[in-house]
């Protein structure tokens, strides 16, 4: 059996590339770019004005001169004008572009006007160029603003918006449908009888994947009925990207998937991983149609755990485990954790007790999970581990 990071890499190298969609302004997804982002001019495009006041040249200023006749309002979105006399100051709103000849803004909380006079008050150090917010200062034109690869978010998104760009390209999400399998699961607004129980895995996990940006997600059910199986993974490898089981996979003798997989011509590249849980977790590439085939075990927290640590992507974060863990097999161990942030900016983690796999309801207050290596037995309180969010942070 493999090891947790042989895995992590396995499934890393393995996973193809989808290739690049434009993504339109309108939609402002959250994909990761393959383009970078190009200034189209200098930023600010002009000298910007960064207060409400008025313009006036920095020299007559510093002569001594402390009143000035105002000749004229400029509005953000009116074109560069020409200040006119030494003397003479024009009323300037914040955005509008400085005028010719001037290199001053003083806000209207340092000045009175009275008469079409405006007149400086109060003494203090000012400098040319004060206020003013310096053309190109932000960007040239043609620098690179935003290199490729990168997760479109607010910020990214409204650079490229001011540089023009319409649309972006961005690596495409793939086609995913997720599968649950077993006789034993029903809809979730049936009455289920004693031996029954609703299907939770796909909505969990579709919902994980909703979390961390794979909208669209289709779902679906199949009994443990072999020849449908089979059928319907035919069908469906040439409609999806990826095709994420839950359950089926380990050594029942309902556990039709891995040789079914097999069978059809998927390369296996994974099949059991030395953790707990999700140990009979499987990977493999049907090379024929470019589809990924994820086996997760059936046991909701080992489904959720093995999607998270492998699939879904999230910064590398590391949070303090509170209380001891004492766990005696050779085994990475994942324990899902409650995390409270102290002022001192360390990341705490209250490991939850949990008897087994089943018990997902012990998941209901958790924020994700940490992973104990399987090199040691004894984790003492104190010291610092990987965490997994449920949440993208
Ligand atoms: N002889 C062995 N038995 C088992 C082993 C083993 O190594 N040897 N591994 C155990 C481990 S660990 C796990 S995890 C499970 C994985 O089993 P499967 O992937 O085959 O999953 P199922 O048998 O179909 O189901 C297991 C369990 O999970 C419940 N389940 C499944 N799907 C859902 C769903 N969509 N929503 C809610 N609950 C679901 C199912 O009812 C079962 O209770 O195998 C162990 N056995
Ligand atoms: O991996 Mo199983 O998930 O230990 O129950
Ligand atoms: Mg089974």
């Amino acid at each position: 059996m493999i090891s947790v990071e042989d895995a992590a890499k396995l499934i890393d190298t393995h996973w193809p590339n989808w290739g690049e969609v434009p993504v339109t302004i309108e939609q402002l997804s959250s994909l990761t770019t393959t383009e970078p982002i190009f200034a189209d001019r200098p930023y600010p495009p002009v000298h910007r004005v960064m207060m409400d006041g008025i313009a006036i040249a920095w020299s007559t200023y510093e002569r001594g001169q402390r009143e000035f006749a105002i000749v004229g309002v400029v509005a953000a979105g009116e074109p560069r004008i020409e200040l006119g006399g030494p003397n003479s100051c024009l009323e300037v709103m914040t955005g509008c572009p400085l005028p010719k000849g001037a290199d001053l803004v003083i806000p209207y909380e340092e000045i009175q006007i009275d008469s079409g006079i405006a007149r400086i008050v109060g003494e203090q150090q000012r400098n040319a160029f004060d206020n003013i917010h310096l053309q190109g200062s932000d960007c040239p034109l043609r620098a690179e603003v935003l290199p490729s690869h990168r997760v479109l978010n607010g910020p990214r998104w409204g650079i490229a918006a001011s540089m023009g760009y319409a649309s972006l390209n961005c690596a495409r999400n793939p086609r995913i449908k997720l599968i649950s399998t077993g006789k034993e699961l029903i809809d979730p607004h049936q009455r289920p009888q004693p031996h029954q129980l609703r299907k939770s895995n796909i909505y969990a996990l579709k919902a994980s994947l909703r979390c961390h940006g794979y909208d669209g997600v289709d779902l679906d059910h199949l009994m443990d009925d072999r020849p449908r199986m089979i059928d319907h993974y035919q069908e469906n490898r040439q409609k999806y990207d990826v095709l994420i089981y839950s359950g089926g996979v380990s050594k029942g003798k309902f556990d039709y998937l891995p040789d079914l997989w097999q069978g059809a011509g998927v390369t296996r590249y994974i099949q059991g991983v030395s953790q707990r849980p999700g140990k009979p977790l499987w990977f493999g590439i049907d090379h024929q149609y470019n589809t990924v085939v994820l086996g997760l075990p059936g046991n909701p927290v080992s489904s959720l755990v093995c999607l998270h640590r492998y699939v879904l992507k999230t910064p590398v974060i590391y949070a303090q485990l509170q209380e001891e863990v004492i766990f005696r097999k050779d085994l990475t161990y994942f324990v899902p954790v409650k995390l409270t942030y102290g002022e001192d900016a360390v990341i705490r983690a209250q490991p939850l007790t949990i008897k087994n796999s089943g018990e997902f309801i012990a998941l209901a207050e958790s924020d994700g999970f940490l992973e104990l290596p399987k090199e040691s037995c004894h984790f003492p309180a104190g010291t610092c581990y990987r965490f997994f969010p449920w949440r993208s942070p």
